[in-house]
């Protein structure tokens, strides 16, 4: 059984269209990363999700209940970790849990729950005086002690130190592995594609793209990429003919190719041939990175016209 199934999801907010027919469909056990532009309307497809905000139209099950009518009993089967939540800050972490646990049939642990987000230290420290990374690793003890079934992270690291980050990461990995379904936003592509099977792009409130990285990069049309550097006293026109367009910036020269293959063979043995080493020899694949601005990068961040 599919653990989302979306269908033609719209929201309005006055004259902005914030959801405009979107579908999604998410199996159980899956990590799903919705990516897009601010204001592309994740958060607000989450929230319809997480049964916290009212669709005009379109249909919606989540763990076969629709999250209008679900109730307490769907809230016991998720987890949820806001892009703001405030906290009593007179708690302390450990209080808050403890507090948290006691609304699930089926609470973590508290201790374990400190643990898996690395609270530990800071279990009986105030909440006012936590870092806001802290704080966030906060959100996610309170996301995942009901032991959900399914669990939404609205961008749950941001904020988070490089290590912190990390650690996150391995806690969503261990989440996966316990069979919990998760749908996270990030604007962190390099979390999307270390995280999720599967990448939905968003924008203007529809599903623009979706599929692994490798599927998205394939979709998209976009080609590796050989890159090296010229062997000293070596010219561009030098080289055999490559791939399907190259650019050069100082001596390290990039070659878009179609049939990476023939082309690193030729390339290797013109070099073979001529005695020299080409430094720095590579074949990268398009990151999610590449595949999301040719999706939607040219708007995204752009000015405002
Ligand atoms: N409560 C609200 N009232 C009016 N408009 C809203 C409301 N919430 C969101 N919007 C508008 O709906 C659109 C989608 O917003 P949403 O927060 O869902 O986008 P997002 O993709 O999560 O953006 P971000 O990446 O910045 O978090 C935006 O144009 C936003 O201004």
């Amino acid at each position: 059984m599919a653990a989302v199934e979306v269908e033609g999801l719209r929201k309005v907010y006055g004259d902005v269209t914030a959801v405009d027919g979107l579908d999604l469909t998410i199996d159980d056990g899956e990590v799903v990363a919705l990516l897009g532009p601010n204001g592309a309307g994740k958060t607000t497809v989450v929230e319809i999700l997480e049964g916290y905000r009212r669709r005009d139209a379109g249909t919606v099950r989540v763990l076969g209940t629709d999250p209008e009518t679900g109730g307490r009993e769907f809230r016991e089967r998720i987890g949820v970790v806001l892009q703001e939540a405030g906290f009593e800050e007179l708690f302390t972490p450990r209080e808050l849990v403890r507090l948290h646990a006691g609304y699930y049939p089926r609470p973590r642990a508290v201790d374990e729950v400190l643990v898996l987000t690395g609270l530990e230290e800071k279990a009986d420290a105030r909440v006012r005086t936590l870092s806001g990374g802290q704080r966030r690793r906060l959100d996610l003890a309170l996301g995942i002690v009901g032991r959900p079934e399914m669990l939404f992270l609205d961008e749950p690291t941001t904020g988070f130190d490089p290590s912190a980050r990390r650690r996150a990461w391995e806690l969503v990995d261990r989440l996966r592995d316990l069979g919990a379904t998760i749908l996270l936003t990030t604007h962190y592509l390099d979390e999307a594609e270390h995280l999720a099977d599967r990448v939905v792009v968003v924008d203007h409130g529809r599903v623009v793209a979706a599929g692994t990285p490798a599927e998205l990069a394939t979709a998209a049309g976009l080609a590796p990429v050989i890159s090296f550097r010229l062997p000293p006293g070596t010219g561009l026109g030098e080289l055999p003919s490559l791939g399907v367009d190259r650019r050069q910036v100082g001596d390290l020269v990039e070659v878009r190719t179609r049939s990476a293959t023939a082309d690193v063979a030729a390339l290797a043995s013109w070099a073979l041939g001529r005695g020299v080493e080409l430094a720095d020899l590579a074949l990268v694949r398009p990151s999610l990175e590449d595949v999301y601005l040719d999706l939607v990068g040219e708007r995204a961040g752009g000015p405002v016209t």
